[in-house]
């Protein structure tokens, strides 16, 4: 959708600090106010991307940044615009004479921020854990079969919104296959494939490395670089406990999620999503699995807890389904004025 430009201004009240949600490499991020198109009352809420120069608090740059921070916008708006739907892939809602974007508004903050107590939200339990990891794992593999490389898979630009759903965003390295252009390698410390070396060696197994760090983030809630601890990087320090099968020592407890991560119910799926991690940041690069392999794999990680509870769980479980199943025929056998028990 193309949105008229002073109205993208004025939903941001002329890009005010009061309004900047932050910074990113080559633009700032704002909240903007909508009106809606067919309801002028209702208003919605969006972010509103721009090259930082446009802004009004803007460093003075030279023509080469402003040129380059132009294009960049411009080469995100045009891969987000090609995508279909997704519903783990930030929606893109539109722009503006290809010098602002507009996407959905994320309000609860990113990946990062959740696991690494950026924020005042406890971390999250194994469970919905291991969900990021599969609606992750499933944009990855999305964008893939649209022929799409992302380049920056990092728990900065996983965003959640307002029902904590996950979703994969900032498009500004992503690269269109179908295109034939092969860029520089580009991608965030910490992440980068280190086999990603030259325009050549670009694959999608070169964001199942990044989705590789990104899982140990997850279950070790440690950073992808902390240099306040040695090896400071995650894959150097993961890979031989996983090797030597200590993931006790890996994983960090999830609040509430039922026991800590080396141990209880959740030890075996741990396990298993360490396994993956492993495959995924391997240096032998065809070894790596693809991401479908891997959105596989963390589905059969989800019902692993569920498989492995005790038997009397189960059978508690089932008591429940059942009481469930009749509320629900009763439900369905009742008509206004009429009521039939079901026993
Ligand atoms: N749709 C959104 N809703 C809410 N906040 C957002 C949204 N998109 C980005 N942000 C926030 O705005 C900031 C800048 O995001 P942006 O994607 O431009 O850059 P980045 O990911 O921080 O950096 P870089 O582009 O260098 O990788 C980040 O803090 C990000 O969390």
């Amino acid at each position: 959708m193309e949105f008229d430009y002073e109205k993208l201004v004025s939903a941001t009240e002329g890009f005010s600090p009061s309004r900047l949600i932050g910074k990113g490499s080559h633009g700032y991020v704002y909240e903007g106010l909508l009106h809606e198109e067919d309801d002028h009352k209702r208003q919605r809420v969006v972010a509103i991307k721009t090259p930082s120069l446009l802004s009004s608090r803007s460093q003075p740059s030279s023509v080469i940044t402003k040129t380059e921070q132009m294009k960049k916008l411009e080469d995100e708006i045009s891969v987000m615009s090609s995508l279909p739907y997704n519903p783990h892939v930030l929606t893109f809602l539109g722009h503006a004479e290809k010098r602002l974007m507009v996407v959905e508004f994320m309000p609860n903050g990113s990946l990062h921020q959740l696991l690494h107590h950026v924020s005042s939200t406890p971390p999250p339990t194994w469970l919905k854990r291991i969900e990021i990891a599969l609606k992750i794992a499933r944009a990855v593999h999305f964008l893939h079969e649209q022929d799409i490389l992302h380049r920056d898979i990092k728990s900065d630009n996983i965003l959640f919104d307002s029902n904590w759903e996950p979703k994969l965003a900032d498009f500004g390295l992503a690269v269109d296959l179908a295109e034939k252009k092969v860029p520089a390698p580009a991608g965030t410390i910490g992440y980068l494939d280190p086999c990603y070396t030259s325009p050549e060696s670009l694959s999608a197994k070169t964001d199942v490395y990044s989705y590789g760090v990104v899982l140990l983030e997850i279950v070790s809630c440690r950073k992808a670089i902390d240099v306040s601890r040695s090896p400071a990087s995650i894959v150097d320090w993961a890979l031989p406990l996983i090797e030597e099968g200590k993931i006790g020592e890996i994983c960090c407890g999830g609040g509430g999620g039922g026991g800590g991560g080396g141990s209880g119910v959740f030890m075996e799926t741990n396990l298993r999503l360490l396994r993956m991690a492993a495959r995924c940041v391997s240096s032998d690069v065809e070894s790596r699995p693809s991401s479908g392999e891997i959105a596989a794999e963390m589905v059969a990680c989800l019902t692993e807890p569920v498989r492995s509870l005790p038997l009397w769980v189960s059978f508690f479980r089932g008591v429940v389904k059942l009481k469930r199943r009749k509320k629900r025929l009763s439900e369905r056998m009742t008509w206004p004025g009429q009521t039939c028990r079901v026993r």
